[in-house]
């Protein structure tokens, strides 16, 4: 019986990256060693998402993973994150543990069935509107004003946090 493969490889991510001439970004990465074997290979943008918690019990929280990713990445490739952004003081706190942007997935489909396009155009302005009230009160004028030392974190004090390893 041939088994049907339902996970990616780094053969395959080496692949993808050799192919094209577009920057590749990877999304999944949950581990800051998985983060650096595909910035080794190539890739330009390390997506950290944990699928939502969909896909397998107990992965990290994908706030958890961030600092040790921008770590290990180091200015290699851009970090993104999603997964768990609600209010627009999540997005500060992974802007400030170093993502370059953050992904919204359910809220936006909750603003769809809720009320349709508006109800999307409702949820982004919300979470403009919180992010905008939270830069304010932590007293950002601008996005690049958005530093670590606004947010304590764990891994600050060395606390080790759980590893996975995925792609
Ligand atoms: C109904 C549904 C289907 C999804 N399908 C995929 C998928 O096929 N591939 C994938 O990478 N992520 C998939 N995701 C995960 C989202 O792309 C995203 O990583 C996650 O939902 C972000 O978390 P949030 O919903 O808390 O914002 C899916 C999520 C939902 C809710």
């Amino acid at each position: 019986m041939e088994l049907v493969r339902e996970y990616a490889t780094w053969e395959d991510v080496e692949w993808v990256v050799g192919n094209t001439r577009l920057p590749v970004v990877l999304k999944g990465v949950l581990s800051a060693e998985d983060a650096k074997l595909a910035v080794d290979r190539g890739v330009k943008g390390i997506y950290v998402s944990n699928h939502g918690g969909r896909e397998l019990d107990g992965v990290p929280a994908t706030i958890d993973v961030l600092p040790h990713i921008v770590r290990a990445v180091d200015g290699e490739a851009e970090v993104y994150l999603d997964g768990g952004v609600r209010t627009g003081t999540d997005v500060l706190k992974a802007l400030a543990l170093g993502a370059r942007c953050v992904f919204i997935d359910r809220p936006v489909l909750w603003g769809l069935a809720h009320n349709g396009a508006e109800g999307v155009q409702q949820v982004l302005q919300i979470l403009t509107q919180e992010l905008s009230q939270a830069m304010a009160r932590a007293g950002c004028a601008k996005i690049s004003d958005i530093q670590p030392s606004l947010v304590v974190h764990q891994s600050y004090y060395g606390i080790p946090t759980v590893k996975a390893s995925s792609v």
